[in-house]
């Protein structure tokens, strides 16, 4: 179980986020939903350890993130954020085996480049293996950071707009899979989404974030009501 309590942070005046309060629960997708700049992106970097907050606590199963050593708290996720730098000259497979960088030794094991190769077959692109990350699509080159996070077989999943660059099939391709995997492993699921449609049908707990505040979280029948349609998400 992920906890989060009483979560301040915040950017001089501007407060990103202001008292959110939630669990996590294994097997379950969590879909964050709400506004441009209302505070998803900066949620999933805190859960993550790349910001500390000012106030409040992130747990994991008893383990207190302020407390944990960074890499051993940052070993529990695959974390795949908005927009990220990746080197140019690496191959599709190099960003997928990166994923595995704190776990590699000075040679990639035979069992290493076999499961990234599955992790790549498993997002459609196997084929695009050897070929540089500057030469694929930006879509293709989203469906290889999935793949990369896939390898990590984390604890918990944090996805920030999974599917913005992808077209309808690999939109569906990839959250089928991220839920598949995340009953299956028991994994903790949370990932921002800002298509309602997709969130209905992929998200088994929805929490609507507004203004740094969490507003509603609860089930999709019980958060996707017409009244939030016409709120402030
Ligand atoms: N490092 C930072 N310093 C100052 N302000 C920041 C910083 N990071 C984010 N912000 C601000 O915090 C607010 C929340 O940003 P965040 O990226 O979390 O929003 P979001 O809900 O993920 O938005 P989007 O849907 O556009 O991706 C925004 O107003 C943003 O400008």
């Amino acid at each position: 179980m992920l906890e989060i309590r009483n979560l301040h942070l915040a950017a001089g005046e501007q407060v990103l986020l202001n008292g959110v309060s939630t669990r996590f629960e294994p097997g379950r997708v969590h879909a964050i939903i709400g506004p441009n700049g209302t505070g998803k992106s900066t949620l999933l970097r805190t859960v993550f350890g790349e910001n500390k907050p000012a106030g409040g606590e992130v747990w994991f199963d008893g383990i207190n993130q302020a407390s944990c050593k960074g890499s051993t708290w940052r070993h529990l996720f695959g974390y795949m954020p908005q927009d990220s730098h990746i080197a140019a000259d690496l191959s599709v497979l190099e960003v997928v085996l990166m994923g595995q960088m704190d776990r590699l030794g000075m040679r990639v094991s035979d069992s290493q480049l076999t499961q990234a190769l599955q992790a790549l077959d498993s997002v459609g692109l196997l084929h695009l293996a050897h070929r540089p990350i500057h030469a694929v699509s930006g879509g293709q080159r989203q469906l290889c950071l999935f793949a990369q996070v896939l390898l990590r077989n984390p604890r918990v999943m944090l996805l920030d707009e999974p599917v913005s660059a992808l077209d309808l099939k690999h939109q569906m391709v990839l959250l089928e899979q991220a839920r598949a995997l995340t009953r299956e492993r028991g994994w903790i699921t949370i990932m921002v989404l800002h298509d309602l449609n997709l969130t209905a049908q992929f998200a088994d707990i929805i929490l609507a974030l507004s203004g740094g505040r969490l507003l509603a979280c609860g089930s999709p029948q019980k958060t996707l009501t017409p009244q939030a349609d016409s709120g402030p998400l």
